[in-house]
């Protein structure tokens, strides 16, 4: 049986940095119109307002039309039942609740707020959603607890003319559904014939239980249970929806019930099932352990006494994740797309057989590197298909839309279904897909070693953590191992649990090695011996470089403790360049991946530095999976007005002309010709077959500033500047980098000498 675990990868620390900074939450709003002008603003407001206001006063369904509401659904709870941890409350809610807002955009591209409704009362909680329902496109409700959480859905429905969705009760049945199915064909089992336990008789159980029957599960071969035991007919105190699907049994506790059961469905709460019942069930077992954010039982508890069990969770860092992410993004989009009254069983049972359908079809290759880079084969450890999974947006919906259709619920079919698929696939945020592809190369072959040179400071040792954890690679710390492991200690970390390799430069084994290594170098540059030794004896830089350039490591990741000048005066001392040395930044804004060059090296380049520049990113844009199409930017536009800097962009233009390179490439250019093709009407001649991906800057400064700027006014998101060029990669990340920025940093170090440096 493979190991499918891959244990936890962030401590609680992580997890309340990564909800607090930059800024705290997870989500933001952002305009889709420009409010510029003057007359923007007469536009979108006040006067211009006014026309689609009349509009929709006399047909509500103009909204569609003039309003973000087709393409919005909102995350609403009371926090009855937050995940498996209980009634806490409103508020406790809100970053689940914003988690399933970002999961709608990054997967679907569905716009999405969270409500949190402070009432614990079913009518209370039903007269502020009916009130505020029309604003949507949907409503997605969550974690409500059973049984309130019914009759607030029927009702809701009833009054609301969208779809009102609880996600814990159909999302839940419908990804568990597909699982099923797909875990019984792999068992050799029919549906029918399936002896299915359902611990936990709740929204998610109870409606999951459902539509498992409607796919084919035989009522009397089930059995439910809640906190009481079994749930039989007969049983006192059962409220109606438990008691529909109660079983005429003699069994009582879910200890009889595991007996020769086939199939355990857990969607109750962490530890419910054990080990001996898992023990006692029929050969080949299913055991779909889905409470969050801990299982009935762990997969490694499973394993330990069933090698013949098909395993399933609800947590993204065990194989075959049962979680209904899968599902909530893909069911919106498709019913959002036909403006649906509702979403209705056979939308349900479409989905269902569409992700079950999806998970047997051949994996390509960018899906198994985009998950943690496993060879992803329908089969016992993939069921279902993993939520990274980029054909999902344009598989799924398509289904859900058809059955909206042909039963009536759509208020706009969709008429040529070929031209919605590929509408779909333009959903999928190509900046997310670059660093999911990136980390997918690198967990494909995570044989690289990445050395972090200020291994004392505490974000550089979890963020060496986080890159083993993740599988990404091996990790060595550069320094004392008394104070790492102090520092460990104060992080809340286990350093022996976290096996990661220690050097301290001046007890290394290597020390000799590279001081007469660097020694031979760097003596005729006015470097003495003691200086050397100095060298490698106290500055981790020259020590961590020493280690790439000696064989000890293939890469490193530095700069959290010095600045990026100083660090790289030191590397270089160490370390060649191959050809050409550039800085890259990755500049990732409105569904825009952007790469800007040269970010940090070459101050004033000249027109041969620009040219090499440009040939530079093109082949490392090329090998980050992209077609470089490269704009020289500048004040001027095409020699107007004239200056010395556009001058010597002309002239880098003219060296690309003569040496015919492979990308496409012009300039000089402003950046808005550079980025919208609708603007280049005066400019005919212009060779840019679209929307430029590569700016070369004409100076440092402008490249840096422009950059900054973007991030700080555009919210743009900025990797980098990536070192591109040295004959070992070495990432400079900035002065005081947060543990993700050092775990990007190290990641593109691993890629850099894999996917890069073996080309
Ligand atoms: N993987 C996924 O996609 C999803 C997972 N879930 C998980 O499912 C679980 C239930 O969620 P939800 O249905 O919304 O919550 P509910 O509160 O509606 O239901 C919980 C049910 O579990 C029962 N239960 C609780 N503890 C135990 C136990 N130790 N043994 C047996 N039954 C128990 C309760 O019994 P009683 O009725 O007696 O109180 C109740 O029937 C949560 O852990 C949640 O995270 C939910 C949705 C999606
Ligand atoms: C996944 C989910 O919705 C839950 O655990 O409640
Ligand atoms: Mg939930």
């Amino acid at each position: 049986m493979p190991d499918l675990t891959d244990k936890q990868t962030f401590s609680d620390e992580d997890a309340l940095d990564f909800h607090r900074l930059p800024a705290p939450g997870k989500i933001s709003m952002a305009p889709i119109k420009p409010m510029a002008t003057q007359r923007d603003l007469s536009l979108a407001y006040s006067p211009g307002v006014a026309v689609p206001v009349l509009a929709i006063a006399a047909d509500i369904d103009k909204a569609y039309d003039y309003t973000s509401k087709g393409n919005l659904v909102a995350v609403i709870s009371n926090g009855t039942a937050i995940l498996g941890l209980g009634n806490l409350g409103h508020m406790a809610s809100k970053p689940v609740m914003e988690g399933k807002a970002v999961l709608f955009k990054r997967f679907a591209d569905v716009d999405s707020f969270d409500v949190e409704v402070k009432t614990t009362d079913p009518d209370e909680f039903i007269t502020v959603v009916k009130n505020i329902g029309d604003t949507w496109g949907g409503i997605n409700l969550e974690d409500i607890k059973s049984p309130e959480c019914f009759e607030i859905e029927a009702q809701l429905q009833d009054l609301l003319d969208i779809p009102v969705f609880h996600d814990d009760q159909h999302g839940t049945a419908i990804i568990s559904t597909a699982g099923l199915i797909n875990a019984a064909h792999i068992a050799g089992k029919k549906l029918e014939d399936l002896k299915v336990v359902l611990t936990g008789a709740g929204a998610a159980g109870l409606s999951s239980i459902g539509l498992m029957k409607a796919a084919g599960v035989r009522a009397e071969n089930t059995v439910i249970i809640d906190r009481e035991g079994v749930v039989y007919k007969g049983r006192a105190n059962v409220d109606q929806w438990k008691a529909a699907h109660a079983t005429d049994t003699h069994l009582r506790t879910l200890e009889e019930a595991m007996v020769g059961a086939d199939v355990v469905i857990g969607l109750s709460a962490k530890g419910a099932i054990t080990k001996e019942m898992v023990a006692s069930m029929a050969p080949n077992p299913i055991i779909f352990a889905m409470a969050n954010p801990d299982p009935e039982i762990t997969p490694e508890d499973v394993q330990s006494v069933r090698s013949d069990a098909i395993i399933a969770t609800g947590r993204s860092d065990y194989a075959n994740q049962v979680n209904n992410v899968l599902g909530f993004p893909y069911i919106f989009r498709g019913a959002l797309d036909v403006r649906a009254r509702r979403v209705n069983h056979e939308m349900k049972v479409a989905c269902a057989q569409a992700l079950a359908a999806l998970a047997r079809e051949d994996v390509p290759d960018e899906v198994a590197a985009a998950y943690r880079g496993r060879k992803l084969k329908f089969g016992r450890d993939y069921i279902i298909p993993t939520p990274f999974d980029p054909r999902l947006i344009w598989y799924i919906p398509p289904f859900v839309a058809q059955a909206a259709m042909d039963t009536g619920v759509a208020r706009k079919p969709i008429e040529d279904m070929d031209e919605y698929r590929t509408r779909l696939r333009s959903r999928l945020d190509p900046s997310a897909a670059l660093m999911q592809n990136i980390s997918g190369a690198v967990r494909a072959a995570p044989n690289k070693r990445v050395v972090f040179a200020e291994g004392e400071e505490t974000s550089v040792i979890r963020a060496a953590w986080g890159f083993k954890q993740a599988e990404l690679g091996t990790p060595i710390l550069l320094g004392r191992e008394e104070l790492i492991r102090k520092n460990a200690a104060e992080a809340g970390l286990n350093f022996d649990e976290m096996a990661i390799e220690i050097v301290n430069a001046r007890v290394s084994e290597h020390n000799a090695d590279y001081t007469d290594w660097l020694y031979e170098r760097l003596q005729r540059r006015g470097y003495l011996r003691r200086d050397v030794q100095r060298m490698i004896n106290q500055d981790r830089n020259y020590f961590a470089a020493a280690m790439c350039a000696r064989g000890q490591a293939d890469c490193m990741v530095t700069g959290v403790t010095r600045n990026f000048n100083m660090v790289l005066k030191e590397v270089r001392r160490v370390l060649d360049v191959k050809e050409r040395m550039i800085g890259l930044s990755i500049l990732l804004a409105k569904g825009r991946t952007l790469f800007v060059a040269d970010t940090s090296i070459h101050e004033l380049p000249n027109a041969e530095e620009l040219a090499e520049i440009a040939i530079q990113a093109a082949e490392t844009v090329r090998k980050l999976g992209k077609t470089p199409r490269v704009a020289f930017l500048s004040y001027s536009t095409f020699g107007n007005p004239p200056g010395d800097r556009a001058e010597k962009v002309r002239e880098a233009i003219r060296i690309l002309d003569a040496r015919g390179v492979d990308f496409e490439y012009e300039g000089e250019m402003p950046p808005e010709l550079a980025l919208d093709p609708e603007q280049r009407a005066a400019y005919p001649f212009m060779r840019l077959s679209g929307h430029a991906n590569v700016l070369v800057m004409p100076a440092i400064h402008s490249a840096a500033i422009s950059t900054r700027l973007v991030q700080a006014l555009g919210g743009a998101t900025v990797i980098g500047p990536l070192l591109v060029g040295l004959e070992k990669s070495v990432q400079i990340v900035s002065l005081g980098a947060s543990v993700s920025e050092i775990i990007t940093a190290a990641t593109f170090a691993a890629y850099e000498e894999g996917a890069i440096g073996e080309e």
